[in-house]
This record gives C-alpha cells, sequence and structure tokens, in this order.
C-alpha cells in the first residue's frame, strides 16, 4: 500500500506537532523513532485517519484519509501505546469477535476467523482468559489479533515493547516479523526497528531522518545524545 503525506502538516491550537510533510511510504516494515514529543505518534494517527491533516492530505493507494474516512479505517489497524485500553469485552475470544461480529459475520464463519487469528499469533491459550490475566506482551497479541481479524492491509503499532520483559519482547517482535501486512512501527527500541526496511526520525516535529535503520539509528543517537 503506498501511503502519502502531501505538504501534511498538525497543529493543535498554536502548537504545531507536525511541520509540513513530503512523503511517500510502500515499504514492508518501516520504523519510527525520535525523542518524547518529536511527533511520531501524531504521525501514525494521520495515516489511520485518527488525526486529520491541518492542512496539506494524507492519501492511502489514493484514499484520502479526511474523505474517504471510513474506507481508510477499514484497512488501517492500530495497536496503541496501552493495548489494555482497546481490549473492551471481558473475554479475550468475544473482543476478538466484536469486529467481524459488527461487520455481520456470524455462526461458524465468525469462529472460524477468530480460531484462525488465535492460532496465526499462537494464543489459543489466551481465548478464554480476561485482560487482567495477560502478561505486556500477550495484551498486544490479543490487541493484535482483535486488530488483524478485521482484515486491514496495514498495521500501525505505537511502541509495541514498551515496558516488557525479554522474553515478552521476543514474542510480540516474533509477531511482528510474521505479520504478512504492511506495518510501521513506533518504537524507542532501536533493536527493534534496526531489522526494518526504512526508518524515520522524527525531531521536533520534523522528519529530521529517511533511510536505513543503522543511519536512522546514528542520526537518533546524536539528537538525543549532542
Ligand atoms: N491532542 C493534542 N492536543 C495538543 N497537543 C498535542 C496533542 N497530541 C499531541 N500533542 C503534542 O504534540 C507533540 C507531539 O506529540 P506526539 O504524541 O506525536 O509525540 P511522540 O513523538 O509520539 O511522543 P512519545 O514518544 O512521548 O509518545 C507533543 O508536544 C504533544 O504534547
Amino acid at each position: 500500500m503506498q501511503i502519502t503525506f502531501d505538504r501534511a502538516e498538525v497543529r493543535f491550537g498554536a502548537h504545531v506537532a507536525l511541520q509540513p510533510l513530503d512523503l511517500a511510504l510502500e515499504e514492508h516494515r518501516i520504523g519510527v523513532i525520535g525523542l518524547n514529543g518529536s511527533g511520531k505518534t501524531t504521525f501514525a494517527r494521520l495515516i489511520n485517519g485518527l488525526v486529520k491533516p491541518s492542512a496539506g492530505r494524507v492519501t492511502l493507494d489514493g484514499l484520502d484519509t479526511v474523505k474517504d474516512e471510513k474506507a481508510v479505517l477499514s484497512k488501517t489497524g492500530f495497536i496503541f501505546q496501552n493495548p489494555a485500553n482497546q481490549i473492551i469485552l471481558p473475554i479475550i475470544r468475544d473482543d476478538i469477535a466484536f469486529g467481524p461480529k459488527s461487520r455481520g459475520i456470524k455462526g461458524e464463519a465468525l469462529t472460524q476467523a477468530v480460531d484462525g487469528v488465535l492460532t496465526q499469533l499462537g494464543i489459543t491459550h489466551l481465548a478464554d482468559r480476561r485482560p487482567h490475566e495477560l502478561s505486556g506482551g500477550e495484551l498486544q497479541l490479543a490487541a493484535l489479533a482483535a486488530v488483524i481479524v478485521t482484515g486491514p492491509d496495514i498495521v500501525i503499532f505505537d511502541e509495541p515493547t514498551n515496558q516488557l520483559d525479554l522474553r515478552n519482547r521476543a514474542m510480540v517482535q516474533a509477531a511482528i516479523d510474521a505479520l504478512p501486512q504492511q506495518a510501521i512501527i513506533i518504537s524507542h527500541d532501536l533493536d527493534l526497528v534496526s531489522g526494518y526496511g526504512r526508518v524515520l526520525v522524527f525531531h521536533q516535529g520534523r522528519l529530521a531522518f529517511d533511510g536505513g535503520p543503522q543511519d536512522a539509528i546514528a542520526r537518533y543517537r546524536k539528537l538525543a545524545l549532542p
């Protein structure tokens, strides 16, 4: 999927969260790094239309995030910084079923869809648990299951390995690596983005670097610790 930023800019009142940005993205894995408050989440939320550009436009394969809001939402999945907040139903299986159910899928087709993503992510053993019975990494995977069951073309992760121990981190990293969908991953975990095809560095609301992971990480280090 081709994601295009055309002089896209975001202002919150007088504060410019994202300076006008021209960019075209189509890589399978795109990392996004930068200091706290540098504009990463704002950038990511522009892609699924959760944040609308104050000026300019953002398109996904030609679909405009403002004019074609619904189509854009159905093509994008977003895993928030705290996935516990996006799991709304008390039992994981029911939460995963919620999206397809509200699109009219029921009966055997619904069971198959839910079982399919549980198996894909290796979390069938979590299906009947409650969110508070899951580890941080398991919560990420449960939220991911509820997102991919609706069939998005692209998945956006906002700090998926934040506060995870090494085992949970490895589990989430493996799940992201195995995803057939295009993915954009915002992270402070530099090891995680080091394997991605393209890494963007944001700084003070501007795109400060766009290129390969090693150069991006070096640039970020210089910006963080000059
Ligand atoms: N809804 C909002 N209203 C006002 N200001 C906002 C809003 N959302 C973000 N900002 C501001 O825009 C700037 C960029 O925020 P953003 O969340 O995009 O940064 P970030 O790089 O994702 O940070 P972090 O790594 O801390 O998550 C920050 O100064 C933030 O305070």
